[in-house]
């Protein structure tokens, strides 16, 4: 292998270039290497076995985990991906990730995430309650409402959310809201989580624009993923006055340089985010990372932009709504060529932050208007986007290492205070 074949191999390891980033934050900030030692890994991880009766009457087996990074903040927060290509490494990267978004938000939590091999569009509704359920039983230890709360993300929504809070209800013998965020409303979600993240990220684009001198009217947006975080973030764009002219799913994506019908497609798409297939003409993944744009907004999955596609990227801005869609040897290549890149611990921390807010309403049994929950979250993310925008200028770094820098202070701080380091 060459050197440069191994540096994007590693740079593909999510787990690995967090690690090299996190690295780097805390040598700016002056801290010594008994930080980093602390903070590049995980403090718990579980792996499970999830038993679960098919309606076929046979047994499957389901493999899951739970990862807590660092609860020196406060009790770890984070979703749960039901996918058949979730591992150990991209858990684990993902709980740090959860760590620093909660602290560029400053919010009184440490990261934690989960996830289950599985294909849910492959699963029964009362598979999934019982894979869902079974899940629950299976971390009922190390998780509630003042230890670690999970919340949504990829192939899970506030269904699975309703059945795992009745389970961990039924555990402990009491109604507990407060275990699980992104519930249905009637079992106290909060309004605006469903569209928390991309609300978020649809602020940061605002932020941005500001920042690149383009008008937000008229400008061409390109979205990958049209699940919770794209399909609402292009209905936003949308009626923001931009013309998002490319969407996609995990089959492929329809084009459009006049501008798509958003509406049309919201009310096409499935659970799982998916619509392309109703179209004849479509494009693939690739193509549409590469279209002339003015504004990408990966919301998939992790490593779609690499070594390989940076350079043909079109967009001025990349706002990244997915976790871990660009490799560091892409953010290297996009940041030489001038292209303002909001790394995804930033943008896509909307939805952590209304989870938030979600808790703290269970937590005192009072709740707030749609209205009240918008202005809250305008608040922290447009103050988490200048924060980290100052930072990179102060540093002279890009805006990922400055977002790190950001993230990582407040719970090195916490570690350093309980006596940890
Ligand atoms: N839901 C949330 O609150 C948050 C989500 N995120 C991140 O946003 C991203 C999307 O999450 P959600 O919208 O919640 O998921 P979702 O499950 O609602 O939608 C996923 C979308 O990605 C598409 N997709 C799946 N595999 C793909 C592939 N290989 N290539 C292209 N497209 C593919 C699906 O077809 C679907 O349109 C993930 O990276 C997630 O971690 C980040 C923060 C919060
Ligand atoms: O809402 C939450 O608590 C976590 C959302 C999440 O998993 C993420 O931001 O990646």
């Amino acid at each position: 292998m060459t050197k440069e074949q191994q540096k994007e191999q590693e740079s593909l390891n999510l787990f690995y270039s967090t690690q090299t980033v996190i690295q780097k934050a805390l040598a700016k900030l002056g801290y010594q290497n008994e930080m980093f030692d602390l903070l590049k890994e995980p403090l718990r991880l579980l792996t499970v076995r999830i038993p679960v009766r098919m309606d076929d009457g046979s047994v499957k087996v389901f493999t899951g985990y739970r990862s807590q990074h660092n609860d020196a903040v406060g009790p770890t927060k984070g979703g749960v991906r039901f996918h058949p290509e979730v591992n150990e490494e991209e858990v684990k990267a993902l709980s740090i990730w959860m760590s620093l978004k909660c602290g560029i938000t400053n919010l009184p939590y440490g990261g934690g995430k989960g996830g289950i091999i599985c294909d849910p569009r492959k699963m029964s509704f009362r598979e999934l309650e019982r894979l869902s359920r079974g899940y629950v039983r299976a971390i009922s230890q190390i998780v509630g409402p003042t230890k670690d709360i999970p919340a949504p993300d990829v192939y899970t929504n506030s269904q699975i959310m309703a059945w795992m809070m009745d389970e961990y209800s039924r555990l402990r013998e009491f109604d507990s809201p407060g275990f699980i965020t992104g519930k249905p409303i009637v079992l106290g979600g909060s309004q605006g989580r469903e569209t928390a993240t991309a609300r978020g990220v649809t602020i940061c684009i605002e932020e941005a624009v500001k920042k690149k001198g383009i008008e937000l009217q008229g400008a061409r947006v390109v979205i990958q993923g049209f699940g919770n975080a794209g399909s609402y973030l292009a209905k936003f764009m949308h009626d923001a006055g931009a013309k998002v002219i490319a969407v996609s799913d995990v089959y492929g994506g329809v084009h459009d340089p006049n501008g798509l019908d958003i509406d049309y497609l919201l009310d096409r798409r499935d659970s799982f985010g998916t619509f392309s297939q109703l179209f004849k003409e479509t494009i693939t993944n690739k193509e549409l990372l590469e279209l002339e744009c003015d504004i990408l907004v990966p919301a998939a999955i992790s490593n779609q932009i690499t070594a390989e596609n940076a350079a043909n990227i079109k967009a001025a801005i990349v706002v990244e709504a997915a976790n871990g869609p660009t490799t560091l040897e892409a953010t290297n290549i996009l940041t030489e060529r001038g292209v303002l890149l909001v790394p995804d611990i930033l943008a896509s921390a909307g939805g952590v932050t209304v989870s938030y807010f979600e808790w703290v309403q269970n937590n005192q049994g009072y709740y707030w208007t749609e209205e009240e929950v918008a202005e809250k979250l305008k608040k922290v993310m447009v103050d988490s986007f200048e924060k980290i925008y100052r930072t990179a200028q102060e540093y002279q770094v890009d805006m990922r290492l400055a977002a790190y820098m950001t993230g990582i202070r407040k719970m090195a701080e916490a570690a350093q205070f309980r006596g940890w380091v």
